[in-house]
C-alpha cells in the first residue's frame, strides 16, 4: 500500500514539476492555466501526503472468504483492483458495526497498528465463535487499539479516531442526511469527535449536494474551535465552515462580555417581537398636519395620508427597508398632486408630472421629512439605538420588568456581545437591505456575471486540454476525482474565494448540513438564527443537557425541535465515556445526581488506579497549594497537558497569583503545557490532568453552577485535583474517600 502511495505521490509530484517548468505562451490565460494545474497537482500531492500516518488500520475477513483492508483513503492497483478501501464507503461499514452477537458475515476483524510504515501490532476480534459467552460478546471494538489511543498523552488538539470508531458511534456517523439528529451523551462519550467524523462521512457520501452548499460546524468558543480544527483536514475535508455563534453575523465580531442575566433576556424568543415592535415605532405618523414649502408651493401632508401610505407600503412588502421606496413613492405622488392642482391640471402634461416628482424626490426638505417619517435602518443602528434608549426599550418591550430592562441597557457605542448576533440577524430579516446595499449588490452582480462569462470559455478550454489532449497522465478510476478537482478549480477561477470563505461571508447562505456542538448552550434566539441557515433541517445537534451552563440554554430537545422540525427529528444516545477514568467519574456522578437524580452518568471505559485528590484549603493558602499541585500533577503526566480551571469571576485574580502559567482567553492557550482556563473556556476540551481551584465559587457564581463544576470535573483523562473551599456536593459522596487528604 505504501508502495502504491509512493507511486501516486511521485506521479503527482512529477506532474507538478512538469507543469511548473513548462514554457507558457506568455498570455495571461496561459499563466492562469499553469496556476490552475499547479493547484490541482499540489492539492492531490498534499492529500496523498496527509494520509501517511496510519494509512491502513484494519482488515476484514469475511466468512465467505473475501478479505479487504480498510484505510484513510481508497487505493487501487493498475488493474483497478482495490488495495485499500476508504473507511467511509458502505463496504467498510462492517468494520465498525460487526459484533460477536451480530457478525454481519465477518469472520475476523483485525486492527493493525503502525509505527511509521512498520506494523507493530495486530488485534483480532474473532466474531464467529459459537463458544463466546454473553459477557465476552459485548466487548469493545479493537480494545487494545482503543485503550492505547485513550491513554496516550494529550496534545492540545483533538485527533481523528477512524481506526477505533465504536459501533454505537458508527451508527450516528452514518445516519442518513435528512432531518435533525440529536446526539445526547454524557461527558467524554465522543459527541464532538463523532460529529466531526459525521461531517467527513456526509461530505464523502453526498459530495454532489454538500459540495455546493457546504457544512457549518458551530462550536462553543474559539478555543474549542482551535482544539478541533485539525480533525477534518486530517480526514481530507476542508470545505467546512467552523464558527462560534459570535461569528455568524458577517462583519461583526461579538466578543464583549455581558452578564448572564442580559444574555438570558436577549436570548429569549420574545426578543423577535420586541425587535418588530421597535422597528414599527420608527415609522412615525404625526398627530398634526405637516406643512412644507417647496419652491413657491405651500404643501400639506395630513396624518391620514401618511398612515395610508404606510399601510399600503407594508401590505406589499413586509420588510421595513424594502417597503420604504413604496411609501416614498406614495408620499411623492401626494405632494406632486398638490402641486399639479395648484398649477391647474389642464396645464400639465405627463412629462411635466414626472419632472415635478423627480424634483421633489431630490429636494432636501422633502428628503429630510421622509427620513423622519420612515428612516432607513441598518441592523447595527437599530440594535444599538434600541438598547441604549430606555424610552425606546420601554415602548418596544413592555413585557420586561424594570430590572430586566436595566440589565440589557448599555451605551450606544458598546462593543457587540455574543447574544447580539442573533438579534442583528433577526433585525436583518425584519429590515431587509437598505437601498445602498441593494444598489451595490446589483452592481457587483453585473460585474461578476461579466467575469463569469469571460472565464467560462477559458475554463472549458482548460478541461478540454487537460482531459482530451492527454496532457496529464490519468488512470480511468481517477477520472471522477480529477473532474472534481478541475471543477473545483474552475469554480475558483470564476470566484476567487473558496466555498467556506463565501459561505462564511454571506449572512443569507443556506448550508446543506449544520452540526452544532455543545448544542445545549444555544439560546432560543440563536436557534432561530441557525434554523434560517438550514431551511432543509438537515442537522446534527450534539449536546448534554446536564452540562448546560448558560441560563438561556436548552432545557429540553423536544421543546426546541417540535417547533422547528416537527416529526423530522430523532435522538441517538452515547453511553460510554472514553475520556474520564472511573475514579474521576465517581466524583462527577455525585455532582450529576445532585443536579438531577434521574440522570445516569456514562460508563467509563477504563480505570487508572489513581483516585482524585480533593482537598479543603483555606483561601490564604490556596496559591501555595496550587503551585504544589501543579508540580505534582506535571510529574505524574510527564510531557502531557495540564489545565487549571478557576471560577470566571476570579480568573484575573488567579492569573496574577500564578503568573508563570499561560493565561489568556486566546485559543493559543492550548499550546501551553499548563493553561489557566475559566469554566466556560474549558467546555468540550480535555487534558491529561486538571486542577480545579475554588469549586465553591464555581457553584455559586451562576444559576447553573453545579453543571459548570460537572463540566470541569470531567475534563481530565488521567489526574484530577480539587482545591479550595469545598461545596457540600464534594463531601456527600459515596466514592472512595481513602485518597482524599
Ligand atoms: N472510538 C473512539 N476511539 C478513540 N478515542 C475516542 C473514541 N471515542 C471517543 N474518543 C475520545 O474520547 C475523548 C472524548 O471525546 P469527545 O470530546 O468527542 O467527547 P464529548 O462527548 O464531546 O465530551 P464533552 O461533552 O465532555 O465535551 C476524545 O479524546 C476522543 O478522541
Amino acid at each position: 500500500m505504501y508502495d502504491r502511495l509512493d507511486i501516486l505521490r511521485e506521479r503527482a509530484k512529477s506532474e507538478l514539476d512538469r507543469v511548473q517548468l513548462e514554457e507558457t505562451t506568455g498570455t495571461d490565460q496561459s499563466y492562469t492555466e499553469r496556476e490552475s494545474f499547479t493547484d490541482l497537482f499540489s492539492g492531490r500531492f498534499s492529500q496523498l501526503s496527509s494520509v501517511e500516518r496510519g494509512l491502513c488500520f484494519g482488515r476484514i475477513d469475511e466468512t465467505a472468504g473475501e478479505q479487504f483492508h480498510i484505510g484513510r483513503i481508497g487505493l487501487f492497483d493498475d488493474d483497478y483492483e482495490p488495495i485499500l478501501v476508504d473507511w467511509r464507503t458502505p463496504v467498510a461499514q462492517v468494520f465498525y458495526s460487526a459484533t460477536a452477537a451480530e457478525p454481519l458475515g465477518v469472520k475476523r476483524r483485525r486492527h493493525i497498528r503502525l509505527r511509521g510504515r512498520t506494523v507493530v501490532g495486530v488485534d483480532d476480534d474473532l466474531l464467529d465463535l459459537e463458544a463466546l459467552g454473553d459477557g465476552e460478546r459485548s466487548t469493545l471494538i479493537g480494545e487494545a487499539a482503543l485503550l492505547s489511543s485513550l491513554t496516550a498523552s494529550r496534545t492540545g488538539r483533538m485527533n481523528e479516531i477512524v481506526a477505533t470508531i465504536q459501533s454505537e458511534q458508527d451508527r450516528i456517523i452514518r445516519a442518513s442526511l435528512p432531518g435533525v439528529l440529536v446526539v445526547q451523551g454524557g461527558p467524554g462519550t465522543g459527541k464532538t469527535v463523532v460529529a466531526l467524523h459525521r461531517a467527513a462521512y456526509l461530505l464523502y457520501t453526498h459530495r454532489e449536494q454538500l459540495g455546493r452548499s457546504g457544512v457549518l460546524v458551530v462550536g462553543p468558543n474559539s478555543t474549542f474551535l482551535r482544539y478541533i480544527d485539525q480533525v477534518l483536514p486530517s480526514l481530507g475535508e476542508t470545505d467546512v465552515v467552523l464558527a462560534t455563534i459570535s461569528e455568524l453575523y458577517p462583519g461583526v465580531s461579538a466578543t464583549a462580555p455581558e452578564s448572564a442575566e442580559a444574555a438570558r433576556i436577549k436570548g429569549d424568543l420574545a426578543m423577535a417581537d420586541v425587535l418588530a415592535e421597535a422597528i414599527s415605532r420608527f415609522r412615525v405618523v404625526p398627530t398634526a398636519p405637516i406643512k412644507l414649502k417647496v419652491d413657491q408651493h405651500e404643501l400639506v401632508l395630513r396624518p391620514s395620508a401618511i398612515r395610508k401610505a404606510q399601510q399600503s407600503a407594508l401590505t406589499a412588502r413586509e420588510q421595513h427597508n424594502r417597503a420604504r421606496p413604496l411609501f416614498v413613492r406614495r408620499i411623492l405622488k401626494t405632494l406632486t398632486n398638490q402641486i399639479v392642482e395648484r398649477i391647474g391640471r389642464q396645464y400639465v402634461g405627463a412629462v411635466d408630472i414626472e419632472d415635478i416628482e423627480k424634483e421633489l424626490s431630490e429636494d432636501d426638505r422633502v428628503l429630510e421629512l421622509l427620513d423622519r417619517l420612515w428612516p432607513e435602518l441598518t441592523p447595527q443602528l437599530l440594535i444599538s439605538v434600541l438598547f441604549s434608549s430606555a424610552d425606546r426599550l420601554a415602548a418596544a418591550a413592555p413585557q420586561l420588568t424594570d430590572d430586566e430592562r436595566t440589565a440589557v441597557l448599555r451605551p450606544a457605542t458598546a462593543d457587540w456581545a455574543p447574544s447580539d448576533v442573533a438579534l442583528l440577524d433577526e433585525a436583518a430579516e425584519l429590515l431587509g437591505e437598505t437601498s445602498g446595499v441593494v444598489a451595490g449588490r446589483n452592481r457587483q452582480a453585473a460585474e461578476e456575471a461579466a467575469a463569469v462569462e469571460a472565464n467560462r470559455e477559458y475554463a472549458h478550454g482548460v478541461i478540454d486540454i487537460g482531459l482530451t489532449a492527454e496532457r496529464i497522465e490519468i488512470m480511468p478510476w481517477e477520472i471522477e476525482q480529477f473532474k472534481d478537482l478541475i471543477a473545483q478549480r474552475t469554480r475558483l477561477i470564476e470566484n476567487p474565494f473558496t466555498l467556506a470563505e463565501r459561505a462564511a461571508s454571506d449572512r443569507t447562505w443556506v448550508f446543506g448540513h449544520v452540526i452544532v456542538d455543545e448544542a445545549q448552550e444555544l439560546s432560543a434566539m440563536d436557534w432561530r438564527m441557525l434554523m434560517r441557515r438550514c431551511p432543509r433541517r438537515s442537522m446534527t445537534l450534539v449536546g448534554d443537557i446536564a452540562q448546560t451552563g448558560s441560563a438561556a440554554g436548552v432545557r429540553s430537545w423536544s421543546d426546541l425541535l417540535d417547533r422547528y422540525a416537527p416529526r423530522r427529528w430523532r435522538t441517538a444516545e452515547l453511553t460510554v465515556n472514553y475520556r474520564t477514568p472511573a475514579e474521576i467519574m465517581a466524583v462527577a456522578a455525585n455532582i450529576l445526581t445532585t443536579i438531577d437524580p434521574t440522570l445516569t452518568p456514562p460508563t467509563s471505559v477504563r480505570r487508572t488506579g489513581t483516585e482524585p485528590t480533593i482537598c479543603s484549603v483555606p483561601t490564604d493558602e490556596l496559591t501555595d497549594a496550587l503551585a504544589a499541585a501543579i508540580k505534582t500533577s506535571r510529574e505524574a503526566i510527564d510531557d502531557g497537558h495540564l489545565a487549571v480551571i478557576v471560577p470566571t469571576s476570579r480568573y484575573d485574580q488567579f492569573a496574577r497569583a500564578i503568573p508563570d502559567i499561560a493565561h489568556t482567553h486566546d485559543p493559543s492557550v492550548l499550546d501551553a503545557d499548563v493553561a489557566l482556563l475559566d469554566v466556560a473556556q474549558s467546555k468540550g476540551l480535555e487534558f491529561d490532568a486538571v486542577i480545579i481551584a475554588d469549586p465553591t465559587t464555581i457553584v455559586a457564581e451562576s444559576s447553573r453552577g453545579l453543571s459548570d463544576l460537572y463540566v470541569a470535573t470531567t475534563r481530565a483523562t488521567k489526574h484530577l485535583t480539587i482545591l479550595g473551599d469545598l461545596p457540600d456536593v464534594l463531601f456527600s459522596r459515596d466514592y472512595d474517600q481513602s485518597a482524599t487528604t
